[in-house]
C-alpha cells in the first residue's frame, strides 16, 4: 500500500519535492515576497537569527538574494546549550553569503532570568524557551536601531504543529518560507547551492543540549509533512492517510494532537467580545 520514496537521500513515504518549474517560481515568489515586506515597511533591510540549521540558512541565502548582502544582517547567539558545530556553521553561512554579523552570547542574560525565579532554571521547557526569548528581544533591538525589520524562519510544519515559542522565534515581521514544508526547505536550500551537511543536518530548537525536534515530537519530519499535506491541510480522512501512508493510527493521531493543540499560536491573543453597551 505504502510506496516509499527517496527524497534527498532519505526515505519519506510521500515526495512533496516541487518540480524544477515550480521551485522556480516559488523561489522568485519569496524573493519578490522578501523586498515587498521590506519596501512597504520603509525599512534598510532585514535581521536574522542564525543558528546553523537549515531554516535560517535557507531564509538567510533569499534574502541576501533579495535584498543584497549588504542589506542583510545575521546575529548568532550562542548559549551554553548550543553545539560549538552549530555556532561555528551559523558563522560559516553568514562568512559565504558575505552579510555583516555579530556573535552575542546570552548566556548572562538569562541567567539573569533564572537568578530572578530559579524555582523555574531547571525545567528544561521554561528556561529553553528563556533563551528562545531573549533571542527576540536582541534580533528586534537591532532592527528599531537599524531600521529593519525581523525576518522569520518558521517553515509551514512548524507552523501547523506550533513547534515554535510563542512570541519567542516566532516573534517576527514575516515567515518568508512560512508555506513549505520541512521536506520542500531542505529541496530549495538545495537548489540555491546550501553545503549538503547544512541540508541534510538533524533540525534542532537546541533548547537543551542534544534536543532533536524528532525525538521531542515523536515523529519524524518527512512522515510529520505526509500527514500534514494528506489530512490536516488536505482532504483525506484519517483512516485514508493511514492506509496510504502505511503509518499507523497513532502517528497521525499524534500529528493532529499537536496541531489542535498549538491553535492558539496562530492567532492574535483573543479579548471578549465587544458588549457596545
Ligand atoms: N489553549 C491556550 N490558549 C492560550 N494560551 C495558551 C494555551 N495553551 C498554552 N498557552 C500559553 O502558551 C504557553 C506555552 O507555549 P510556549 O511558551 O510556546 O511553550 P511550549 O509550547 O511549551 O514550548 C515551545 C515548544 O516549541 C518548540 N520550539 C521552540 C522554539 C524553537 C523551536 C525550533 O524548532 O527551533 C521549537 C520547543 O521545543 C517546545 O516543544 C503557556 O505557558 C501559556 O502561556
Ligand atoms: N543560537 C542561535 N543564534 C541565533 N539564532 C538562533 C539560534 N537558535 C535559534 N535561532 C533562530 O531561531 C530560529 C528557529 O530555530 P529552528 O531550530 O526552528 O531553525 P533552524 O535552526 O534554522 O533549522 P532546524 O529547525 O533545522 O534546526 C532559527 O532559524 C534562528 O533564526
Ligand atoms: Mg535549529
Amino acid at each position: 500500500m505504502s510506496e516509499e520514496t527517496t527524497v534527498l537521500g532519505r526515505s519519506a513515504p510521500l515526495d512533496l519535492r516541487l518540480s524544477d518549474s515550480e521551485l522556480e517560481t516559488t523561489r522568485d515568489h519569496v524573493l519578490q515576497f522578501v523586498r515587498d515586506v521590506v519596501s512597504d515597511a520603509g525599512a534598510d533591510g532585514a535581521v536574522l537569527g542564525l543558528s546553523g540549521g537549515i531554516d535560517s540558512t535557507t531564509t538567510a541565502f533569499l534574502a541576501a538574494e533579495a535584498l543584497g548582502e549588504e542589506n542583510l544582517h545575521g546575529i548568532v547567539m550562542p548559549s551554553e546549550v548550543n553545539a560549538e558545530e552549530n555556532m561555528s556553521d551559523a558563522e560559516r553561512v553568514a562568512q559565504m553569503l558575505g552579510i555583516e554579523y555579530d556573535v552575542i552570547e546570552i548566556q548572562p542574560i538569562a541567567e539573569e532570568f533564572f537568578d530572578v525565579f530559579p524555582e523555574a532554571a531547571d525545567d528544561k521547557q521554561a528556561a529553553g524557551n528563556v533563551y528562545v526569548r531573549t533571542r527576540a528581544v536582541l534580533g528586534y533591538f537591532v532592527a528599531n536601531y537599524e531600521n529593519k525589520i525581523v525576518l522569520g524562519t518558521g517553515n509551514r510544519s512548524e507552523a501547523l504543529l506550533g513547534y515554535f515559542t510563542k512570541y519567542g522565534d516566532q516573534a517576527v515581521d514575516c515567515n518568508p518560507i512560512g508555506n513549505l514544508y520541512k521536506q520542500q526547505v531542505r529541496q530549495l536550500a538545495a537548489s540555491l547551492g546550501v553545503p549538503d551537511d547544512l541540508v541534510s543536518k538533524t533540525p534542532s530548537a537546541e533548547m537543551w543540549a542534544g534536543q532533536t525536534d524528532e525525538e521531542e515530537m515523536g515523529v519524524d519530519y518527512d512522515t510529520i509533512d505526509a500527514v500534514l499535506a494528506l489530512h490536516v491541510d488536505g482532504p483525506l480522512s484519517k483512516a485514508a492517510t493511514v492506509r496510504h501512508l502505511g503509518v499507523d493510527e497513532a502517528t497521525v493521531d499524534r500529528v493532529v494532537e499537536l496541531y489542535e493543540r498549538s491553535e492558539h499560536k496562530r492567532h492574535m491573543p483573543p479579548a471578549p467580545e465587544s458588549l457596545r453597551p
